[in-house]
């Protein structure tokens, strides 16, 4: 296992959307320590709240109850403008929909970003990093969707976050496609020691993993450690 400090500590995570009968309990009581430089799975059924994790985990939502620490300073205690900060600064996202630019090629996309990080790879590193240092003056619609997802892959990290947050990033693309994007994926974190959480229905890509969590009814269900982790040249999609 990682001999590393904690990344996340996850205490009693709670999250209720809604209210009334429209209520809906997303998470109940998470408690999650995720390491620095630790691949993360999350597999589970459709509802299931591993999306409102990553999104609690990225400053992108804020919980109902409960706490997460990201190296120790606590998310759910700060402001709008330093948790802004905190996403700017340490937190890279890669979505299904690989959501670029349409006007702008692969590099400019990707400098959208650069540009107001404090210690950002250049683009064409970054680029180069997924395997796209042959295209980067191509537009968004001269590349297939597992480019386009590279390109999106490029951009989430090549301001070096801390940590990286994959919501379904195959989730579109066929499994030849799925395994660039993955080995690209796994280029990032061996290469800049990145954390990574990633959310997907796939139970193929488990065994990239150091540890997958099994998500049910908002809780973490059950808890798999990969002894050895694979890699992408090794799993069958
Ligand atoms: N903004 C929201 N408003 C109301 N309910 C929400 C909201 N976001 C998520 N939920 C609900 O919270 C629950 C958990 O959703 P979440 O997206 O975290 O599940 P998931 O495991 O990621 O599912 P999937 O695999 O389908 O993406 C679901 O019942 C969902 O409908």
């Amino acid at each position: 296992m990682l001999n590393s400090s904690t990344c996340f500590e996850v205490t009693g995570l709670t999250k209720i959307y809604g209210e009334g009968s429209a209520q809906v309990r997303a998470l109940r009581g998470v408690d999650v320590t995720i390491r620095d430089g630790e691949v993360i799975v999350l597999l589970g059924p459709s509802g299931s709240g591993k999306s409102t994790l990553l999104n609690i985990l990225g400053g992108l939502d804020t919980p109902t109850d409960g706490h997460v620490f990201y190296h120790g300073v606590d998310l759910t205690t700060m402001s709008d403008r330093d948790l802004t900060s905190y996403r700017r600064d340490n937190v890279g996202f890669v979505f299904q929909n690989y959501n670029l630019m349409p006007g702008l090629t692969a590099e400019e996309n990707v400098e959208l970003v650069t540009e107001i990080a404090a210690n950002p790879l250049k683009a064409a590193e970054a680029l180069e990093l997924v395997g796209l240092g042959e295209r980067l003056r191509h537009f968004p619609s001269e590349l297939s969707g597992g480019e386009q997802q590279r390109v999106a892959i490029a951009r989430a990290i090549a301001k070096r976050p801390g940590v990286l947050f994959c919501d379904e990033p195959t989730g579109a693309l066929d499994s030849t496609t799925s395994l660039k994007v993955l080995r690209a994926l796994n280029r990032v974190v061996e290469e800049l020691g990145t954390t990574m959480l990633m959310v997907t229905h796939h139970q193929g890509i488990a065994p990239l993993a150091h540890r997958v969590l099994h998500f049910k009814d908002g809780s973490v269900d059950r808890e798999v450690i990969n002894e050895t982790r694979a890699r992408p040249e090794d799993i069958h999609l």
